[in-house]
């Protein structure tokens, strides 16, 4: 069964969080028939291509409670869905600039009955507030994604690391990230299976770039 993957690396969620991720096969796939937000491919391996994999940036920063988060591009809801049932008490904000997405997102999470998500169709350049920490996966170059966030950090510091910046990424970044200062946590030290192979989570403090 499909949440036995997520028990397998997560296996102290609760009920309640286990009922969420064995809801969002069915949502997913009621959703994905009228706005088409997954890969018709993916929807088969949804609890590792989406949700697992959403959920490696968990391995790398287990957020405080009352952490304010943003979601970068979500389309559907990658990976700040995932991330919002695994963290109930820090606040997801997740933005896209297609408004079908959203509409999906909204879904989900009301159906959900996520309490600690918001979303909102919009450009991320346009959101005028702060966050600690802003993920996405999928979205576009890091050297670009980081222009998008000049402001968007908030000073207090509350968490194991410093605000900034986690980012799913995959395959050869050498390039991409020349002259960031970074760290890159490979997903296969955390989970099994060739998907994650080449899977990585891009971890930048907001000091370490110009915002
Ligand atoms: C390839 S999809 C990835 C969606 C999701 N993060 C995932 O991994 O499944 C990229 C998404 O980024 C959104 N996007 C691109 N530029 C954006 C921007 N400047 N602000 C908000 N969303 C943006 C697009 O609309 C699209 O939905």
């Amino acid at each position: 069964m499909a949440l036995d993957l997520i028990l397998k690396y997560f296996p102290d969620i609760t009920e309640t969080q286990q009922k969420q991720f064995a809801a969002l096969e069915t949502l997913y796939k009621e959703w994905n028939e009228k706005i088409n937000v997954i890969s018709r491919k993916d929807t088969e391996s949804l609890y590792e291509k989406h949700i697992l994999h959403s959920l490696g940036i968990a391995k790398v920063m287990a957020f405080a409670d009352g952490t304010k988060v943003l979601d970068i591009g979500t389309g559907g809801g990658f990976p700040g869905i995932p991330l919002a049932i695994l963290f109930p008490n820090t606040r997801f904000t997740l933005v896209d600039s297609i408004g079908k997405k959203i509409t999906v997102v909204k879904g989900v999470a009301e159906s959900l009955g996520l309490q600690n998500v918001t979303a909102h169709h919009m450009r991320a350049e346009q959101l005028k507030e702060k966050f600690h920490f802003v993920v996405s996966r999928a979205v576009t170059q890091m050297p670009v994604f980081l222009t998008w966030l000049r402001g968007k950090f908030e000073k207090e510091q509350f968490n194991p690391k410093h605000n900034g910046v986690l980012y799913l990424k995959g395959g050869d970044l050498a390039e991409e990230l020349a002259g960031l200062k970074c760290e890159i946590f490979n997903l296969r030290n955390y989970f099994d299976g060739e998907f994650f192979d080449t899977k990585k989570v891009v971890y930048l403090s907001k000091g370490n770039f110009n915002n």
